[in-house]
């Protein structure tokens, strides 16, 4: 009997996988997050329509997802110089990359937000697209830390909106977290799990509480790594050595810092605190200020706690 209930179950989430009612999808937002978001949404079939602020921006964009694709062929289809190509044009194929959102989302089954994480900006993004979408469209936030329900506000599509969000970099980090709010249906959460599996995501669900999973216990850690340096108490080089070899994490607080962006993060650690001010964990650190007053914002732009000049 047990043994039938999990086989029910799995075959079940399997199918779900395979019947996503999700084709079409827009992103608007081509950086870090949505440009990974639109590959593996291409790779798996979507069609998919990115949309950013200029050319130039959609143009560097186009050629991180050929990057990417070039690391994904070589593990695919090693010695096949031939398969890797036809891989990397036929995704290519499924992809669309422009300037203009309300056009973009026309005709989209779900739309994916990843702009800057800045509450207005994400408001008023979202308030202009409610118009222009039909009204059948599912939209979400990929948000690292701002409640879905301040955004989903925005719009009169409460029990359509949720949060997806993504790990960093996306063809390789297996988790899609998807937020419920009260208002959103089954039938858009559904959507939304299929949607997750069929990207070969694996899925979690969390109600809309700050950080959802991940990030409630990431950012403290982080935050506390940051502390660490700032009391003098140990280089970011040690503490990353330290956390990789001693508790086994793939990169120290640092590198990954550096890696998700140190505006991004700023936002995140300026959002929470603005909203619970007295709480120690999210106090501003004058490092992280520092960096990013100066533009040194991780990977992306060459340099944050270390130097990415020559590499
Ligand atoms: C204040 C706090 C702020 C918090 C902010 C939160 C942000 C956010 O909301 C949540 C997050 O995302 S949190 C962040 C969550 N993220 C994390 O925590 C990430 C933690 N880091 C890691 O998991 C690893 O260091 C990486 C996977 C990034 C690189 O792995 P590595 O071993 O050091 O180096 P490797 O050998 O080069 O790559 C290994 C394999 O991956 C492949 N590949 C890599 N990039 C690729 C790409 N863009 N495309 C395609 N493929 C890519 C590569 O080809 C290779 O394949 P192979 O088949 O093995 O040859
Ligand atoms: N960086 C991460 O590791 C990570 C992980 C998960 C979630 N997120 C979240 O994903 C979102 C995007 O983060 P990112 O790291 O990709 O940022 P990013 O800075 O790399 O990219 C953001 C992109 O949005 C574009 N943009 C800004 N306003 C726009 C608008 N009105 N219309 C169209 N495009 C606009 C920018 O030009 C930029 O290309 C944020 O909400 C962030 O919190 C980030």
């Amino acid at each position: 009997m047990v043994f039938m209930a999990k086989y029910l179950v799995r075959a079940f989430s399997t199918s779900l996988g395979r019947h996503s009612p999700i084709k079409t999808v827009a992103i608007i937002g081509s950086g870090l997050m949505g440009s990974g978001i639109a590959q593996v949404a291409a790779a798996n079939g979507h069609t998919v329509t990115v949309v950013d602020q200029t050319d130039e921006i959609i143009n560097k964009a186009t050629a991180a997802i050929k990057k990417s694709l070039g690391r994904v062929v070589k593990k695919k289809f090693p010695d096949d110089p031939k398969a890797q190509q036809t891989y990397i044009s036929d995704v290519m194929s499924h992809l669309t990359l422009q300037t203009d959102a309300k056009a973009a989302v026309k005709s989209a089954d779900l739309v994916i937000e990843a702009i800057v994480e800045n509450l207005e900006i994400k408001r008023k993004l979202f308030a202009s697209l409610d118009k222009a979408a039909p009204p059948n469209t599912i939209f979400v936030s990929n948000t690292s830390s701002i409640p879905i329900r301040d955004i989903a506000t925005a719009t009169n599509r409460l029990d359509r909106f949720g949060g997806l969000h993504f790990f960093n970099p996306v063809p390789v980090m297996k988790l899609v977290e998807i937020i419920r709010l009260p208002e959103t249906t089954d039938e858009t959460f559904t959507a939304l799990e299929s949607f997750g599996k069929a990207l070969g995501k694996k899925t979690v669900q969390c109600k809309d509480t700050p950080g959802f999973i991940v990030n409630r216990l990431l950012v403290p850690y982080m935050l506390e790594a940051v502390r660490l340096v700032e009391r003098g108490d140990a280089t970011p080089q040690d503490i990353d050595v330290a956390m990789k070899l001693g508790a086994g994490y793939p990169m120290g607080p640092f590198e990954l810092l550096d890696y998700v962006g140190l505006d991004t993060t700023k936002f995140i650690v300026d959002g929470w605190h603005q909203r619970d001010p007295d709480n120690p964990l999210y106090r501003p650190s004058e490092i992280l200020n520092k960096l990013v007053a100066e533009n040194k914002l991780g990977i992306k732009t060459g340099q944050g706690f270390y130097s990415y000049n020559n590499k």
